[in-house]
């Protein structure tokens, strides 16, 4: 065709976020011809309006939290002076910091061809971004996903914030009202209450409502006591704006009212405009329809990362890039598998979870588990630090398999990766209660919960004769 650039590849990636970055990178090292196409920024979502911006927020909001818990620890008593401006370059300045790793010029000079246009497919083979046609023998759509708008009366009149513009903010909203009680309205309500704005929270259910009712419960608890007003189990009638504020009706007639609005209710696969039609690539409500190889009905193009409408983090986006790579370049059939997948709430305290919650495990084992549990009360480290709240607690079948667990208390996501690994690597809890754990850590408190696998037969009638006739017996 005449004026078009035409590009073969072996592979050809759409969307340089999470996922597709991690496709492009591991395909190129391995020597296969890949092309990546970008629509708008390198990083995708995580870099530059996820993850990475709000656990920036997070830890901005931590230290200032911090200010005000020194005087618990006889150092001080003030409230901490936050310039709302500095804050935000903390957060840019975070993202500035990483991103050369997601870069262009990374990516060339690992052998990518990186194209900086919109993609859609021609045809089940073709692809044109701007006024290149690439055809490849694979392709994998990592598109991504946005913030889901609900569907509420009064909301398409009125300006609101998502991900995508919170982090932008020059100054502090005065009260801000979250929609949405997932891992994203929790975080930012947390960081911009502790930050000094007033925060409102509206949540249709119970807060975090895909983790363990427990467990949420203390971040709930936390939550109100830094202040934040948390309005679970609810509906939104309608929105409406009032000289500058913002006023929500509830389903319960009551109507918070805020400076701002951020919707986290959720997101939206990008679909949209890729000519997945014409590729023959069947989309769900949820996504693109992938099977376990997380190929889609074209057997040459494979889905990854939120666009393929499961869990949606960071780090599935890593696992699901591994899939494809091995299927794609090496067609051998691996599947993905959820079930050491982690994923963690980064509020104060965090919330973490490997494996089968409690009430899953229940579902699917009926009473044949045993749960186990210790309290951040009882660990000396958290005692120490001023950090006590919370818990971990494990589930496994009556043989001792682990079959999950949950953590909330601090430094929660790094102490649930001992949990990953025995569950990666087949271990039994066993092995977790005779790990000789350095005094006085946080980290204890998994061997502790483990222990507890043990304690009714250790401490039960049948040791007990035991040692009285070993006793006697001299
Ligand atoms: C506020 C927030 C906080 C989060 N925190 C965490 C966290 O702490 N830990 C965690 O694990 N996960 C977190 N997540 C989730 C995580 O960000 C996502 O799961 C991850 O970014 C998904 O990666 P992806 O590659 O599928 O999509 P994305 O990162 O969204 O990348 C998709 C890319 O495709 C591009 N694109 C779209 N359409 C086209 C097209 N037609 N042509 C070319 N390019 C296109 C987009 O521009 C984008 O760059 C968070 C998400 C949000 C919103
Ligand atoms: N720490 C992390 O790993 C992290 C942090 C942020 C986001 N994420 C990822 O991003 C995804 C999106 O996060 P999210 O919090 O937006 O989604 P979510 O779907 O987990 O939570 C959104 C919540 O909003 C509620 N909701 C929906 N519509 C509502 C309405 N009209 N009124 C009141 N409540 C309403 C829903 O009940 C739901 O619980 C998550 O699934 C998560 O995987 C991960």
């Amino acid at each position: 065709m005449t004026g078009r650039k035409e590009l073969t590849a072996d592979l050809c990636v759409i969307g340089a976020g999470s996922a597709g970055l991690s496709v492009a990178a591991g395909a190129a090292q391995m020597g296969a011809r890949t092309v990546l196409i970008e629509a708008h920024r390198m990083g995708g979502d995580c870099l530059n309006t996820g993850c990475v911006p709000s656990k920036a927020l997070l830890a901005a909001a931590k230290a200032a939290q911090a200010v005000r818990g020194a005087d618990g620890f006889g150092v001080g008593r003030q409230a901490p002076d936050i310039d709302f401006a500095a804050v935000r370059r903390h957060v840019h300045g975070t993202i500035a910091a990483i991103a050369p790793h997601d870069s262009e010029d990374r990516f060339r000079a690992l052998g990518c061809t990186v194209i900086r246009e919109r993609a859609r497919f021609l045809d089940p083979s073709t692809v044109l971004a701007g006024n290149t046609l690439v055809r490849a023998r694979r392709f994998v759509v990592a598109t991504g996903s946005r913030a889901a708008v609900p569907d509420l009366p009064g909301l398409d009149r009125l300006p609101f914030l998502t991900n995508e513009t919170v982090f932008d903010l020059a100054e502090r909203p005065r009260h801000l009202l979250v929609v949405g009680g997932g891992p994203i309205g929790c975080e930012m309500a947390q960081a911009f209450r502790r930050l000094g704005a007033e925060v409102t929270l509206i949540q249709r259910h119970r807060i975090l409502p895909k983790d363990d009712a427990d467990a949420a419960e203390v971040v709930r608890r936390s939550l109100v006591a830094d202040g934040v007003t948390v309005l679970e189990n609810v509906g939104i009638e309608r929105a409406e704006q009032v000289g500058t504020d913002i006023v929500l009706t509830l389903s319960d007639e009551r109507r918070p009212i805020g400076s701002h609005l951020l919707i986290a209710a959720g997101r939206r696969a990008n679909v949209e405009g890729l000519g997945l039609e014409e590729a023959g690539v069947r989309v769900t409500a949820k996504g693109i329809a992938v099977d376990k190889r997380l190929r889609t009905d074209n057997r040459h193009i494979f889905a990854a990362g939120d666009v393929a409408g499961g869990p949606q983090f960071t780090h599935w986006a890593g696992h699901h890039a591994g899939v494809v790579i091995r299927n794609a370049l090496f067609r051998l059939p691996i599947r993905v598998s959820e079930r050491t997948l982690p994923w963690v709430t980064y509020t104060d305290p965090e919330l973490a979870q490997v494996g089968l919650t409690e009430a899953q495990a229940r579902d699917r084992h009926g009473d044949g588990i045993h749960v186990l549990s210790a309290a951040f009360a009882d660990n000396d480290r958290a005692r120490a630090e001023r950090h006590a709240e919370g818990f971990a607690k494990a589930v496994t079948d009556r043989r001792g398999r682990i079959l999950g667990a949950t953590i909330v208390g601090p430094q929660a996501g790094e102490l649930i990766q001992a949990w990953g690994l025995a569950m990666a690597g087949g271990l039994k809890i066993g092995t977790l209660a005779g790990v000789i754990a350095p005094y006085p850590t946080l980290g204890e408190i998994s061997k502790r919960v483990a222990g507890g696998f043990y304690t009714p037969t250790l401490y039960g009638p049948r040791t007990r004769w035991l040692v009285r006739l070993l006793a006697r017996l001299g």
